[in-house]
């Protein structure tokens, strides 16, 4: 069974007091690190007190995005070699968002999954379709390219341990949660895309996540499907209590 991973994006929320505060509240009562892999994406200016907050506590630190060259001329941009010098471990890639408003496409997030491994991190790959795709019947498709292109030139080890979110962009901060059934299919589909384009051992290992509107009232409904393995969080990852409710509530059984 694989073990379940569960990662708070805070996206552009909170300031250095507030996120110390929470990492502060939370880090001594996240289940322990056999049961549920905990991550905190925060804004890159909290990353490195961040990192040294949870030193020795079952969480790790995660940047939102980053850059794919190691330096360079890039104006307001942040290297991998920078996340990896502070401990960053993980790093979430592609999010609707930055596909959205900052032009991100399927060959950068590309460019940028290469660059995570090259630098020792875990990508945390999004991929979703708009609320015109998922009613036209268009959703596997979409997600199944994407996947496709963001996975280009991976090594079937590296493909294992890679974490997959599947985020609907219609339920992005909407409140509208895909149903759990409709949400396990397409990660079923995400797995046999990696199954024929890599293998069924990649397929198998490989940990897909849940994002849209996920609420401590609805985790479960999710993670006790059999293709998803944990949730990518906004809102609801922001307050300690509801997080520490995530997390309590995604333990295997
Ligand atoms: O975009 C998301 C996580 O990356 C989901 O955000 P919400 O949980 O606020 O809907």
């Amino acid at each position: 069974m694989r073990k379940p991973i569960i990662a708070g994006n805070w996206k552009m929320h909170k300031t250095m007091e507030e996120a110390v505060d929470f990492t502060e509240k939370v880090k001594g009562l996240v289940p322990s690190n056999a049961q549920v892999d905990t991550v905190i994406c925060a804004p890159f200016l909290f990353l490195d007190r961040l990192v040294k907050e949870v030193n020795g506590y079952n969480v790790k630190i995660g940047a939102q995005t980053m850059h794919y060259e190691e330096k360079g001329a890039f104006t307001g941009e942040v290297s991998p070699a920078a996340l990896k010098g502070i401990g960053v471990s993980h790093v979430i890639l592609g999010h609707s968002e930055r596909r959205e408003l900052y032009n991100e496409t399927d060959d950068s997030v590309n460019k940028k999954v290469l660059s995570a491994f090259r630098y020792g991190m875990i990508p945390i790959v999004c991929v979703g379709e708009s609320l015109e795709q998922w009613e036209n019947g268009e959703t596997n498709e979409h997600v199944g390219n994407q996947v496709k292109r963001a996975l280009q030139g991976l090594t079937e080890e590296q493909v294992k341990c890679l974490v997959i979110a599947y985020e609907p962009i219609w339920a992005i901060g909407t409140g509208k949660s895909s149903t759990a059934e409709g949400a396990d299919e397409v990660c079923g589909h995400i797995r046999q895309v990696i199954e024929n384009n890599f293998s069924k051992e990649a397929a198998d290992a490989v940990r897909i996540q849940y994002g849209g509107s996920v609420k401590p009232e609805n985790i479960r409904d999710f993670i006790s499907c059999p293709n998803i393995d944990g949730a990518l969080v906004g809102g609801a990852s922001l307050d300690p209590d509801s997080f520490l409710a995530l997390l309590e509530a995604s333990i295997n059984e």
